[in-house]
């Protein structure tokens, strides 16, 4: 497959409710502020990632919308807001699909990867380096720390984003036919922040600006002191 550039879709739970996870650890307020920051970070690796044309983010979360308005920049990859499908039993998998579909008429020949928001340790030459691995293949996954959830699923111009994110989505994605890509275990493309350990491990590791910023405050004031 020769791709022609990258149309890279993430997925933002709105923040009230995301990282429930770490709900024993965080206020309400930090948990939400942490979502943003998280998500901003990948965004913006993402946005400056070689090869990744447009990004496009489904969400409902207003704060987060207004931020990624502010963060415009002509100079990156440009950003798009799709609002959140129709309630679904599935819905992140839903999200992913609506925002394929928006990425599809946008950029008709470009190649489609969903991209986690909850990334916020990703550098652009490490997800450049996966998009580079997948472009061959009709459908390629990378899959996380554990090896048992997904991070990255991505899939040729004109093939169907077909996701199957959630509990054990890395052998549901293989099981589907998507090849497992070899990229590096340490890549930062790997690490998820989901529970209270990734986010003491974060700690010690290079984040982006807006979660390094999270980490800091947390840090001297809050949960993490
Ligand atoms: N738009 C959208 N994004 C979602 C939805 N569910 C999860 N996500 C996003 O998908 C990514 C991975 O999700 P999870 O790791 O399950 O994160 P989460 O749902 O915030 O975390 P938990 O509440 O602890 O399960 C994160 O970027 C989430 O914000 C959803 O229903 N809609
Ligand atoms: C949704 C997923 O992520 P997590 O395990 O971070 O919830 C997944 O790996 O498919």
């Amino acid at each position: 497959m020769t791709s022609l550039g990258w149309v890279v879709v993430v997925p933002v739970k709105p923040a009230a409710h995301g990282k429930s996870r770490l709900a024993g650890l965080l206020t309400d307020d930090d948990r939400a502020d942490l979502v943003r920051a998280m998500a901003l970070d990948t965004i913006a690796a993402a946005r400056s990632t070689v090869g990744v044309r447009r990004v496009v983010v489904v969400t409902a979360d207003d704060p987060l919308r207004r931020a990624l308005v502010a963060a415009s920049d002509e100079a990156e990859a440009p950003i798009d807001v799709v609002d959140e499908p129709d309630p679904s039993p599935d819905p992140l998998n839903a999200a992913l699909r609506a925002g394929a579909a928006a990425g599809r008429r946008l950029e008709p020949d470009a190649a489609v990867a969903a991209l986690l928001g909850d990334l916020p340790r990703l550098r652009a030459d490490d997800l450049a380096e996966a998009l580079h691995a997948a472009a061959p293949h009709l459908g390629a996954f990378v899959a996380d720390a554990q090896g048992t959830g997904t991070t990255l699923l991505a899939v040729a111009p004109g093939a169907e984003l077909d996701p199957r994110f959630g509990a054990g989505s890395a052998r549901a994605h293989a099981a589907a036919g998507n090849v497992e890509l070899d990229v590096p275990r340490t890549s930062t493309l790997r690490h998820d922040v989901d529970v209270p350990d990734d986010l003491r491990a974060a700690q010690e590791l290079a984040t982006g600006p807006r979660t390094t910023a999270w980490l800091a405050r947390a840090a001297a004031v809050g949960p993490l002191g």
